[in-house]
């Protein structure tokens, strides 16, 4: 990514930020709230609203996203990149059981079949200590971390090239938040998915990333391997948050 900046309005939202994710690694987007890091991944996905201006390059194996066909985007959405959102229960309709909107989010999008499906959703759910009666529930009937847990159990079914997980574990208790990072380090390193983890939770980062990206006030103000930017941060914005972490 590379001089992203967005406005809405004349209000700057992201300002001249480029950053650089590796293939195959955990990239940690990290910065307090406010500071961009919703709007960047929106930008990526083309999902910022109507009124953002965006300008720079976001490029993905080579393509300017933000020069993409529709159908191309559509077709990043469904295979390619998987997104875990905040709020997981903004992506679940209300009035559908929880077995089609999972098989909609998973099998679906690479046309597995139904046993396909029941076979591989069970045994990550299984992986992920999902009771299986969540299939025929609704979703006002599910905790926001159990709603979490199944776009996370999607996630690990599709096998993205690239996940985006948007602060995937602020609603889920310490002992889920494992299992997930551990999923996470599975699916990564099993099959080489490449992650972009937007937190605020420098312990996530120090565990579970390769890479990180610290962004303060709409700007990318520091970027590297987690180890050396964790021992030697550059940027005084980084250092505060890391004097922060004790
Ligand atoms: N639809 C919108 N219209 C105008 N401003 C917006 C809109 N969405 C977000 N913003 C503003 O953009 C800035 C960046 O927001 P963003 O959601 O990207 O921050 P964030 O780093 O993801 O924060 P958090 O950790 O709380 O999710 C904030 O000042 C926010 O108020």
């Amino acid at each position: 990514m590379s001089g992203l900046t967005i406005k809405i309005g004349n209000t700057p939202i992201v300002k001249d930020s480029s950053f650089f994710i590796r293939k195959g690694k955990i990239t940690a987007l990290i910065g307090e709230s406010g500071s961009g890091k919703s709007m960047t991944v929106a930008a990526i996905l083309r999902l910022l609203p109507p009124a953002a201006r965006v300008e720079g390059t976001i490029l993905f194996e080579g393509k300017n996203l933000l020069e993409a066909s529709h159908t191309e985007i559509v077709e990043l959405r469904r295979r390619r990149v998987f997104t875990i959102f905040q709020d997981a229960s903004s992506s679940f309709k209300l009035a559908i059981r929880m077995a089609r909107q999972l098989y909609a989010f998973s099998a679906g999008r690479i046309n597995d079949n139904n046993i396909q499906f029941k076979k591989k959703m069970g045994r990550i759910m299984n992986d992920l200590r999902l009771p299986h009666d969540v299939l025929n529930q609704y979703p006002h009937e599910l905790s926001g971390g159990m709603l979490q847990r199944c776009m996370i159990a999607c996630a690990l079914y599709v096998e993205p090239d690239l996940l985006i997980a948007d602060e995937p574990t602020s609603a889920l208790d310490m002992e889920v938040r494992e299992d997930f990072l551990k999923e996470l380090r599975v699916l990564n390193e099993k099959h080489g998915t490449t992650v972009l983890l937007i937190t605020h939770d420098l312990d996530i980062v120090a565990n579970a990333a390769n890479d990180m990206v610290v962004m303060h006030k709409g700007k990318v103000v520091e970027t590297g391997i987690v180890s050396e930017v964790l021992e030697r941060p550059e940027d005084s914005y980084t250092k505060r948050l890391l004097n922060s972490r004790f």
